[in-house]
């Protein structure tokens, strides 16, 4: 097959100039469509696939006008890397390159080169210089590269579709190079001579081929070199396949290396046909391992597989070209024409690569797949076709349907349209109806009022007739009803005169009767008046009299005091003597001890320190009992003082007025700055004989006076003594008299009231007194008296009123017991505050109209000591009363009505009593009958009142002008009891 016979299968461009040689060639026939197709399809699988398999590679040739000193540097490194200054693959003398004879390569691995390939020529006399070229074909010069560029960079250009003259290509292309290509029957090509040597981007190796060797071998003498850049494996199992890539990998120019005599057909006419026998390369294998990395020597040739793809591959016949003749080339080039794979297409020069079976193979595979898949999805196609169909007769129905709807609709318009107008006429002939009718009903309702009109007149006229003639007979009723009344006023005024002539002659006569009494009272008062002044004088001298005594005794007192401090001296010296002789007495007997064994001396002092320590001893119990009679002593003293105070003292407290109460009364305090024993309060006003207003100034005298500012700290000084009494044996009573909302409460049982201070105190003193021989036993009950009868105040308060508590009297001890009561041990001060606490909750207290908190009952708290004496083996038996009368208002001030009324009037009755006993026992002889059973409280305290005891009653008093006339009865009160001399206390003592 010619040349003219492999191209026919590419179109080539109109227009575009061929090689000389090629043009002489019948032009080549159009490409079927189905090749074309074919083609496009191969090449895009391979697309998709990704880059080739193959490597790609450019030839690269180098420029004649290297520089001398860059030609040398590259010399060296050529040297270096083990190659000889021209290295050169060259072919046997047998070897035939023509008509596909053999020709040996050796790769060479030395210097691989990434992502290019490059076929170089190298003069033989000059050293190898790489120059690399990007796979798209932009050439990337080195040095004077440039320069022998412009030789074949037209080539290059007009490859990619540059019009370049062929005038100016054959200019810059030696003589030589075309002359050469012509000898060789080449056809020429028009542009560019792209020569590619597709390698693997990575790893690449340097082929070279020595133009001159495979010239050897056809008598062509030639310096040249070819240059393959493969990778370092790929090299080694080289084919001639491989060496050939697609158009897209051709973008280099060959550029010529020294005599750039050679281009790139000259390759194709070495290599194109070029199936490189092993065996044959045999020969060569010295000069090809000087070469190779590896040694081997590839295999390169055009093998054709049979396929049924369509992808445009070598033609059999030149792959299958007989081997070349051994014959040795000759300078002449043969006659035959050589064969050369067809051009890949028109537009390039690129020839037509040998196809990898293998990558066939595998794009044959992935075509039947895809066909495949094309079919299936076809079948898809088919089926979503159908459906497609099935929808479209789908939607004709719909729209018939729809269609038909909108018939209807319009029908149903047309309807609407018909009802309406029927509708609008419908309402006019109504509106006309209705107007008709209202008419109708105006003219009827005047019709009706002219009616209601005259009715009305009628009526007026009636109703002024009948009122007219009632008129007249009301008149005359009224002139009669006027006659008989004032007939009726006559004679009531007649007799209203007569009843006040009558009342007032008895008025007169009242009124005199009452001037006569007020003048007695008052002629009486003032004797009386008299009288108590008198009685007050002598009173006052007998006072002086009892100070003086006071004194007297008060000296004897302070006497006894010092001679106890004294003996209180002694006795503690007494006891350091005996604790000293103690000491001395045990060293004695040890002394004693040591000396008994043998001597007579030491007995004898053992005898006189035992005399000793009993003589200390016995001056310690002399001490002792003389202490003991002191106690004795100042307990009989201290009752004298007690005595000569008073068996009934009066005290009087004024509470200080609340931020709440407006209207003080006016109260003085006379003898404020000393003792303060007086109280002054203006009485009421009042009009005298004369008609004049007068107001009076009460003075009271008491044992002592508390004004407002006074603590409860203060007022119990006054009674401590009174607490000592009732330890010291003898029964001791306490009283808070007064008016509801007084100060009662305050003073006895607040935290600081008597109460608990008297407790304390009693506790304090009784453990003082231990120490003398004394040991006391102090129980404690609180009883409430309401509505004459006894409440335990210390048991449940749910017995309060149903719990029966009983009082027992012993006559003969003089003893006072309660039945069904809860008494307290007081084993501490603690304990009273428990006792009071119970207590407050369990008192009755009730609202009346003069005090919301008033105390409607009588609270006794009992403290019984008795106390015995271990040394002297006294006894003493004394009881503490302290007692919380009730409010001491009057019945009518109280407005109390219904249980309050029997409350207050039972309270009143009580306090009465309470008067009566006391005044009994001042005025009564020895013997004599006090009422003490007339009532609940003074029973209780029989033997707390009265001669063998010792009272005293604080007379508390409001300071507010509101509780003036009670303030004033109060202190009437209480100015008696201060008044009544009580029989000397006697001590309930056990000997
Ligand atoms: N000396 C005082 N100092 C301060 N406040 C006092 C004094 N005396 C009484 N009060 C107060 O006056 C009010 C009435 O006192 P209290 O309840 O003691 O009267 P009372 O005579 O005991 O009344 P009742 O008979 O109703 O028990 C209380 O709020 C009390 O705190």
């Amino acid at each position: 097959m010619d040349t003219a016979t492999e191209n026919q299968d590419f179109d080539r461009p109109t227009g575009l100039r061929l090689p000389r040689k090629i043009q002489t060639l019948p032009p080549p026939q159009p490409r079927s469509n189905g090749l074309a197709e074919m083609t496009d399809a191969a090449t895009n699988a391979r697309g998709a696939m990704g880059p080739p398999p193959v490597p790609t590679g450019s030839i690269k040739h180098k420029p004649s006008g290297l520089p001398e000193p860059e030609a040398k540097q590259r010399k060296t490194l050529a040297e270096r890397a083990g190659e000889p200054a021209t290295s050169k693959i060259a072919a046997p003398p047998s070897s035939r390159l023509v008509n596909g004879g053999v020709k040996s390569l050796a790769a060479n691995g030395t210097r691989p080169f990434s992502g290019s390939a490059s076929l170089s020529r190298v003069p033989s006399s000059k050293t190898s210089k790489h120059t690399t070229a990007n796979s798209f074909g932009n050439s990337v010069g080195h040095g004077g590269r440039a320069t022998s560029a412009n030789s074949y960079g037209a080539r290059s250009k007009s490859a990619y579709g540059h019009n370049r003259s062929k005038s100016h290509h054959q200019a810059a292309r030696p003589a030589s190079a075309f002359s050469q290509h012509e000898e060789d029957g080449e056809p020429e090509r028009k542009g560019v001579q792209p020569l590619l040597i597709s390698t693997n981007p990575q790893g690449l190796e340097t082929l070279r081929v020595s133009k001159n060797s495979a010239r050897a071998q056809n008598n062509v003498s030639s310096n040249r070199m070819f240059s393959l850049n493969v990778p370092p494996k790929e090299g080694s199992q080289l084919s001639a396949r491989r060496a050939i890539s697609s158009p897209s990998l051709f973008p280099t120019t060959p550029t010529p290396e020294g005599s750039a005599d050679f281009d790139a057909d000259d390759v194709f006419e070495s290599f194109g046909a070029l199936t490189l026998n092993a065996p044959n390369a045999q020969g060569r294998a010295s000069q090809i391992r000087r070469g190779t990395s590896s040694g081997k020597i590839a295999d390169i040739s055009f093998k054709s597989k049979a396929s049924s793809s369509l992808i445009p591959r070598a033609t059999p016949t030149r792959q299958m070209a007989p081997p070349p003749s051994p014959v040795p080339r000759t300078p002449t080039r043969p006659s035959t024409p050589q064969v050369f794979p067809p051009f890949l297409n028109r537009f390039t020069n690129d020839r037509c690569p040998a196809f990898d079976d293998s990558r066939v193979a595998s794009l044959e595979a992935q075509f039947e797949t895809f066909k495949e898949q094309i079919k299936d999805d076809i079948s898809q196609q088919n089926s979503l076709k159908d459906t497609i169909k099935l929808y479209e007769s789908r939607n004709a129905e719909l729209e018939a349907t729809c269609a038909q709807y909108r018939t209807l609709m319009d029908e149903h318009k047309t309807e609407l349209k018909d009802l309406k107008s029927l509708l609008s006429t419908t309402n006019m002939e109504l509106e006309s109806v209705r107007r008709s009718h209202s008419f109708e009903v105006d003219d009827l309702r005047r019709k009706y009022r002219n009616e209601v009109e005259d009715l009305e007149d009628r009526h007026r006229k009636d109703s002024e007739r009948s009122r007219r003639d009632n008129e007249i007979q009301a008149g005359k009723a009224r002139n009669e009803f006027e006659a008989q009344i004032e007939r009726l006023l006559k004679v009531h005024s007649e007799e209203l005169a007569e009843m006040e002539k009558r009342l007032r002659t008895e008025l007169e006569e009242e009124r005199s009767k009452r001037l006569r009494d007020t003048e007695e009272v008052q002629a009486e008062f003032a004797s009386k008046l008299r009288n108590a002044g008198l009685e007050a004088a002598t009173k006052e001298r007998e006072a002086q009299l009892l100070q003086g005594d006071l004194t007297n005794v008060k000296a004897e007192l302070d006497r006894e005091r010092t001679l106890k401090t004294a003996l209180q001296g002694q006795l503690t010296q007494a006891t350091t003597h005996n604790l000293t002789l103690d000491a001395s007495n045990k060293a004695m007997k040890e002394k004693i001890n040591f000396l008994e064994s043998d001597s007579q001396a030491q007995s004898s002092a053992f005898n006189e320190l035992h005399r000793r320590m009993q003589e200390a001893i016995e001056a310690a119990e002399l001490a002792n009992e003389k202490l003991r009679q002191e106690e004795t002593l100042r307990r009989k003293l201290h009752n004298q003082v007690q005595e000569l105070k008073g068996n009934i003292r009066v005290m009087c407290r004024v509470r200080p007025t609340h931020e709440s109460e407006t209207e003080p009364a006016k109260i003085g305090f006379p003898d404020n700055d000393t003792d303060s024993k007086e109280v002054a309060i203006q009485g009421p006003e009042k009009t005298s004989a004369m008609g004049t207003n007068i107001t009076q100034t009460h003075s009271y005298a008491f044992d002592r006076v508390f004004g407002p500012s006074s603590q409860n700290g203060e007022v119990f000084e006054e009674i401590s003594q009174l607490v000592q009494s009732a330890l010291d044996g003898y029964n001791v009573c306490i009283f808070c008299y007064g008016q509801t909302g007084s100060g009662k409460t305050f003073t006895m049982s607040s935290t600081d009231g008597m109460i608990p201070r008297a407790t304390a105190q009693i506790y304090s003193e009784a453990t003082r007194l231990e120490e003398k021989g004394w040991q006391y036993k102090m129980e404690g009950s609180f009883v409430e008296v309401y509505n004459e009868t006894y409440n335990d105040l210390l048991g449940r308060s749910e017995d309060l009123d149903k719990k029966k508590v009983e009082v027992r009297h012993d006559p003969v001890k003089k003893q006072t017991t309660l039945e069904n009561t809860v008494s307290v041990t007081l084993d501490g001060p603690h304990r009273v505050e428990e006792i009071l606490e119970r207590a407050s909750k369990n008192r009755s207290v009730a609202a009346t109209k003069a005090n919301m908190r008033s105390s409607r009952s009588h609270s006794v708290f009992i403290l019984k000591l008795v106390g015995e004496n271990s040394i002297t083996g006294e006894k003493s038996e004394g009881t503490l009363n302290l007692v919380d009368l009730a409010g001491s208002e009057r019945l009518e001030h109280s407005k109390a009505e219904g249980a309050r009324l029997k409350e207050t009037q039972n309270i009143n009755k009580s306090l009465s009593c309470l008067g009566d006993v006391i005044n009994a026992l001042g005025s009564a002889k020895e013997g004599s009958h006090i009422p003490y059973r007339n009532s609940k409280l003074t029973y209780l305290l029989q033997y707390s009142l009265g001669g063998n005891s010792k009272t005293l009653m604080f007379v508390m008093v409001s300071p507010l002008q509101a509780h003036l006339q009670e303030t004033i009865t109060s202190l009437k009160f209480a100015t008696k009891v201060h008044n009544t001399h009580i029989g000397t206390a006697k001590r309930q003592t056990k000997a």
